[in-house]
This record gives C-alpha cells, structure tokens and sequence, in this order.
C-alpha cells in the first residue's frame, strides 16, 4: 500500500464525526464530564430467537492498544480541522474509562445490553464506531453458525468460507466465531495458527484436473497425505470419482487414513445416497460423506429432510458473509451523562415507534434462570443500583405489552454484563477460546428448545424492572412536556 503513513495502530480506525465531536467537548470544556453508553440491537439477526455474542477478545485487543501515534496526529494536523491544542490533548490521551461488557459465547438478545462504557466524554465517544464495527460483525457470524449447528445436529461442521469473506480480517474473525458458534474446525491455516482452531482441508478440482483422471489424482494425493478425502465430482461422481477413490483406499490398504469422499455438486441427496452404497459395499461404512456447495442451515435441514447420507457439511460462502442478514444493526447510545452541576442525568433517545425508543440509564442485564431445570425465564433489565432478589418473587413483564406478565420464584439471576476494564485498566482475564465455545454450547443448553428452532421461534422475554421502567415512562413525559412547551423557532 502506498501512503505517507504508516498504518501502526488502529486508533483512527473510527469515523470521522465522533474524533470532530470530541473536538467539540475539549474545546467547550465537557470531554472529561462523565458518560455512560451502551451498545444494544433492536431486532435479533436472521429471525433468529437469540444472538451470540462475539467480538470481546479483539475489544480488549483495540482497547489496550487505543493511543495516538506521532503519525495519527500528523495525519489528523494535515486535514486542518483540529486546533494545535486539540492535538496536543489526543497526545495524552489514554482511555480511562470502564468497559462491562456480555462475556464471549453468551447468549444476548435484542434491546438489552451487551456492552457498556463508562469513562469521560472522550473515552466514550472515541471507541464508538470501533465497537459497533468489532461487535456487529462477530455477533452475527457466531450467530449464524449457531442456527448451522442447530440443524447439523451431531454432523460435523466445517468453516470453508476464507475465499468469500469480506476480504482478510473478516475471514479470521469470521472464523473465531463461526468457532464459538459451534463449528468443528476451518479450512483457514493462519486461523489455526493464531487461534488454535482445529484446521481441515481435502483437496480442489484442481487436482483432479492437474492429474486428468481421478485415479492418478487421489493415487498422487496419497502417496504425499497420511489422511485422505477425495473430492469425487470432478468428472462424473458415480462412475468415475467414488470408483476410483474406493480403488485406491484399497490398493494404498493401511499406508493411508482413508477418511471420506467429499461431493461438491448435483443432487447432493440423491448422490450422497447412491455413494453411501457404493463405499458401505466395497467395505468401507466408516467413510465419511462431505458435501459442500453453498450450503446453509436451509440447504442442510432439506437435505436431511431428504434423508441424504452426509457426514460433515463444508459451509462457505453463506457463513461467512452471513448472506441472507449481511449486518446486525447494533447501535450505540448515550444513556447518562454529566450535566454542568456535576450530576449524572440520564438521556433518552424518543421515536414514533414504541420499539425504538432507548431506554435512559446505567443498566444491567440479569438473566434469570429456574433452580429446578436450570432453563432461562428471561433476561431482566434494571437500573444498576438494583439487584433482583433471588429470596423472593420476581414480577416479570412485557415492556411494551405490560398485560402480558408472570411471577418467577426459585429462581438465580446472573449479571450478563461483567467488568473488563476499571478505570481503563484490564481486569478481566480473557478465556482460552476452547472454554468460550463450551461456554456458548452450555448457555444453549439453558435454552428452552421453543427459542432455538430456526423457524418461527417464541420470542425470549427482555423485560425492564419496575424501577426501570417507571424511569423510562417519568423521561418520556419530560421529554414530552419540554417539547410541547417549544415554539416552532425551538427556543422555549
Ligand atoms: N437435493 C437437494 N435439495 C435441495 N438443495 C440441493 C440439493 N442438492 C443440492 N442442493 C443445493 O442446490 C444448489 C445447487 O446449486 P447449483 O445448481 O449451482 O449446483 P450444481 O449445478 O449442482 O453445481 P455446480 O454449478 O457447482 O457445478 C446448491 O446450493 C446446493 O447446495
Ligand atoms: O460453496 P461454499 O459454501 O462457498 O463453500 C466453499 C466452496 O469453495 C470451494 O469451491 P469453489 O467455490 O472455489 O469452486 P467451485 O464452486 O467451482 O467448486 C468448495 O468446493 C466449496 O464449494
Ligand atoms: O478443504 C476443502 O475441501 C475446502 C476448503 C475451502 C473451500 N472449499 C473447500
């Protein structure tokens, strides 16, 4: 890349409006008042009944890091919008501020949050778009690989979507969390690497192409492999690949791990069948049938429905992009803030739709789970001066549709927000990925199965306290009462 700067840190990596508004705060005199943000979605992805989330690893990784180089601010002194002074103030700037955030691998569903920042004015406005960026995108992918696993079931699931991915960082932060989500392993070599992702791989047509015929092509593929899958669609599936795979998994005997035969085109149902014969027949039922070919949770749950013979299903494209929902929607709201007399003064942000009116104040996210089965009830929102008590009874309803309510008892109420940075130092150990993933495959778990069908599924409560929402109704009058007192000049 050609460029008088050197790309050496990612603290620019931000929009332009939130690096011009602290610009407004320092020079008004309000970027050390104190804030609060949360970062919330309004609606889950792909109809889905819950999201995973992901992105909290790579938070932290942008948070440590989060300082202006001597290049940043040369860079931002040549667009002459930022005074000497200003300048100087990024300089020093270091984040100061308290980061809670959902751990990795949890479940977080829509209008609750799943980040909060709490910090001064600048801390919490600089990482804005970071955030959303780092989060949006994880969340969805580990979300969508959780609705892949749901309908694989047992089967094994493999990440082949690296050449598809919105170019580089997406492939190996796609990957980490189509992992949490509940993928077996990548075809992705540095994913690996970095990550300690199991990695798999057969081979391309190319190979087959090279060699001419499929014989001489899984003959050379293995003599160089101990574990061999052979790609078998190259020329004709029935008469040509499995054939010949079958005659050389028997003339290559022990010397090879003949693990499968990987189909990548046609009717995979009918196929996957008529192969399933041809390998159980020659004396190999434990070889595996892969199949790949831009599947998805759609594809896979028909070919099942069809009572195809796969194994291990490869996903690509459809993973990877998360086609069918390309982003999550997460935003990014101010909820309390400093006024001039130095008293915290929660904010809301009004709409026409019930919906997406935010909810005002510092909160916490408790997840409500029945002693006796261990399944969640509901998450529970309330202020984060309130505790719910786990002794008594929990009164329990809709936000919007109040009528629709319930009393749970016996139950324990876990904070999903816990602490990650206090007063901008790191004080959450981050998990080794392996413990991420059981992590999310245990919350799944505590899921009622009504939440997790793919289709249709019952919407999980996310309720607001009492306490909350008597605050949020008590804002919106206020509001109200301030707007219907403007003139149409919007002076009072
Ligand atoms: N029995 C089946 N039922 C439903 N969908 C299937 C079935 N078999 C294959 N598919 C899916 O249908 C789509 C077929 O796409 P396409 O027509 O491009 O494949 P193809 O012609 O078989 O292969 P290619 O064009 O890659 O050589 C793929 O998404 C595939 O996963
Ligand atoms: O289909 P996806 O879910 O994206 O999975 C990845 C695809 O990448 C490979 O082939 P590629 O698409 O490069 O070539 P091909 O379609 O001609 O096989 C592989 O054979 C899969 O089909
Ligand atoms: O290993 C494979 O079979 C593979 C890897 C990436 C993309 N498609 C297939």
């Amino acid at each position: 890349m050609v460029t008088r700067y050197p790309d050496d840190s990612l603290t620019l990596h931000t929009d332009a409006y939130e690096v011009n508004m602290v610009q407004t705060y320092f020079e008004d005199g309000v970027a050390d008042r104190h804030a609060v943000f949360e970062l919330y979605f309004r609606d889950l992805p792909f109809h889905n009944g819950y999201a995973v989330f992901a992105g909290l690893e790579r938070v932290v990784d942008y948070i440590n890091q989060l300082q202006f180089t001597d290049s940043d601010l040369e860079y931002l002194a040549s667009t002459k919008q930022y005074s000497e002074k200003f300048l100087n103030y990024l300089r020093n700037f270091k984040f100061t501020g308290t980061i809670r955030a959902a751990k990795e691998g949890d479940l977080v569903f829509n209008n609750e949050p799943l980040v909060q920042v709490e910090g001064t004015l600048a801390d919490c406005q600089l990482v804005e778009t970071a955030l959303l960026n780092i989060v949006n995108y994880q969340t969805l992918i580990a979300t969508k690989a959780a609705r892949i696993r749901s309908v694989a079931g047992n089967d094994g699931i493999l990440e082949f979507g690296t050449r598809r991915a919105q170019e580089m960082d997406a492939a190996i932060w796609g990957t980490r969390a189509a992992y949490i989500g509940g993928f077996d392993a990548t075809s992705n070599m540095r994913a690996g690497k970095i990550f300690g992702i199991p990695i798999s791989g057969t081979h391309a047509h190319s190979l087959v192409q090279t060699y001419r015929n499929d014989y001489d092509a899984f003959m050379a593929y293995a003599r160089s492999h101990r574990d061999c899958v052979f790609l078998v669609d190259t020329y004709d599936t029935l008469r040509s690949g499995v054939p010949n795979a079958i005659r050389v998994a028997k003339e290559m005997g022990d010397k090879i791990n003949f693990l499968g035969v990987r189909i990548d085109s046609g009717d995979m149902a009918y196929i996957s069948k008529r192969v399933r014969e041809q390998l159980d027949e020659a004396g190999f039922p434990n070889a595996k049938i892969y199949a790949s070919n831009d599947l998805d949770e759609k594809t896979i749950t028909n070919l099942k429905m069809q009572g195809a013979k796969i194994d291990v299903w490869g996903v690509g494209t459809k993973l990877i992009t998360a086609f069918d929902q390309p982003a999550l929607g997460a935003v990014y709201k101010l909820v309390s803030v400093e006024n001039e007399r130095g008293k915290m003064v929660d904010t809301i942000k009004l709409s026409s739709n019930a919906e997406k009116v935010s909810t005002p104040g510092k909160k916490q996210v408790w997840r409500i789970t029945k002693k006796a089965d261990g399944k969640s009830e509901g998450d529970y929102v309330a202020l984060s001066d309130e505790r719910p008590d786990e002794a008594s009874r929990l009164h329990m309803f809709h936000p919007s549709y109040t009528y629709i309510n319930k009393d749970v008892t016996d139950f324990d109420a876990r904070p999903v927000l816990v602490t990650i940075f206090e007063n901008g130092k790191q004080v959450y150990e981050l998990p080794e990925l392996q413990t991420i993933k059981q992590f999310a495959a245990d919350q799944l778990a505590s899921l009622w199965d009504e939440y997790k069908r793919d289709l249709n599924p019952q919407i999980y409560p996310v309720d607001l306290s009492q306490k909350l929402w008597d605050h949020k109704q008590n804002i919106i009058k206020q509001v109200h009462s301030y707007v219907s007192e403007l003139k149409f000049d919007g002076q009072s």
